[in-house]
């Protein structure tokens, strides 16, 4: 039988993973649709064939829901999230888990509470083919002992209601958890400098941003977040070790020459990027659920952080280096990772 899914929040990438559910991954199907938006929820509804709901809490608490899929907007992460423990449902959460470190603890204690994995939280880059490669690389000790890491976050533009704040929680969230990954060791501080501002940003937004980080084990980071670059969607990361360094791929694009010229595309879009780690996340988030569990980025990834990205915002104000408070890391979480 397959999974019968709901959805909370139909946007942007609610649609995207509706449509993905429905047309990309095997064993699952949409039965639940619910938006603040009714009318969206409504027309989604009708042309997948499943259920519109005025409320989270509806398709949550539905007999026919298997297992809740959150795109809702990140401040109402958390109550759906802690519902569908609740309810003893799996359930995927888009970035971020919480836009509190105190919710992500709630959400950690009642998935303990429930003794069994639940929560799986959208940090898709660590389905990516070549985010992988570079994993098993490092960890095959090919570059050494890392020493270094330098990422890039570039994105063309971003709408006027993106904040200096958003540059870490929207945006570099996504390197955080790379980089916890990719070194399995926890930040523990943050630091942020502010270079010469863009003219073609908003007045309100510091852009760009670098980030710099430093790991328990003394590995340091540094992430510049640039999101109007105006030229793509760039993608950077390369891990510096004691006897060589591994850089990220670019995605595959042919070259293409004439004009005198030998040039390659650079993709523009988030979508495009990482289309296939997206595929691949939701079909593994699947595959887990439909066995009444989870697997991938936890509950603890996700709380790691967002415990980052609050010194990171910390430290944007303050321009000090900012130490990570974070709890112990409770043994459930101890498991072997994605
Ligand atoms: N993994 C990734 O690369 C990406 C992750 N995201 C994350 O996905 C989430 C959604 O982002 P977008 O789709 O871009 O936003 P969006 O604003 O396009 O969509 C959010 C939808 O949630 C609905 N909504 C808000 N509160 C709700 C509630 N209480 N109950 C039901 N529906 C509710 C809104 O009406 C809206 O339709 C965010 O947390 C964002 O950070 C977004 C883009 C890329
Ligand atoms: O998660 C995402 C967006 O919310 C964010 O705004 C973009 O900067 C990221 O590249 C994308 O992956």
């Amino acid at each position: 039988m397959s999974l019968r899914v709901g959805v909370i929040g139909a946007g942007m990438i609610g649609q995207e993973h509706i449509r993905r559910l429905t047309t990309v991954v095997t064993g699952a199907e949409v039965v639940a649709i619910a938006d603040l938006a009714t009318d969206r929820a409504e027309r989604l509804a009708a042309a997948t064939g499943a259920r519109a709901h005025a409320s989270g809490t509806e398709v949550i608490a539905h007999p026919d829901v298997h297992a809740v899929l959150v795109t809702s907007s990140g401040p109402t992460h958390a109550d759906h999230v802690l519902a569908a423990v609740a309810a003893g449902k799996p359930v995927f959460c888009e970035k971020p888990l919480a836009t509190a470190a105190t919710d992500c603890l709630r959400i950690i204690q009642a998935e303990i509470a429930h003794g069994r994995r639940l929560v799986q939280v959208g940090f898709m880059r660590r389905y990516d083919d070549g985010y992988r490669r570079l994993k098993r690389l490092v960890d095959a000790g090919d570059i050494g002992v890392p020493l270094m890491v330098h990422c890039a976050h570039r994105n063309p533009t971003v709408p006027v209601s993106y904040t200096s704040e958003m540059a870490m929680l929207d945006t570099a969230i996504h390197e955080v958890d790379v980089l916890r990954w990719l070194l399995a060791e926890e930040i523990v501080s943050a630091q942020v400098l502010t270079p010469r501002p863009t003219r073609r940003r908003f007045e309100h937004l510091q852009d760009p941003q670098i980030m710099l980080f430093e790991t328990a084990g003394g590995v340091r980071a540094d992430v510049e977040v640039f999101v109007n670059c105006q030229y793509g969607y760039d993608i950077r990361c390369e891990v510096v070790g004691e006897t060589g360094a591994a850089r990220l791929p670019d995605p595959a694009r042919p070259a293409v020459r004439g004009d005198a010229r030998d040039s390659t595309a650079v993709v523009t879009d988030w979508r495009e990027r990482f289309g296939d780690a997206f595929d691949a996340e939701i079909q593994a988030w699947v595959d887990a659920a439909s066995e009444g569990t989870a697997t991938g980025p936890d509950a603890w990834d996700g709380y790691a952080a967002t415990a980052v990205g609050d010194a990171t915002v910390e430290a944007l104000k303050t321009r000090e280096i900012v130490p990570v408070d974070m709890e112990p890391r409770p043994a459930f979480y101890t498991g072997a990772q994605q």
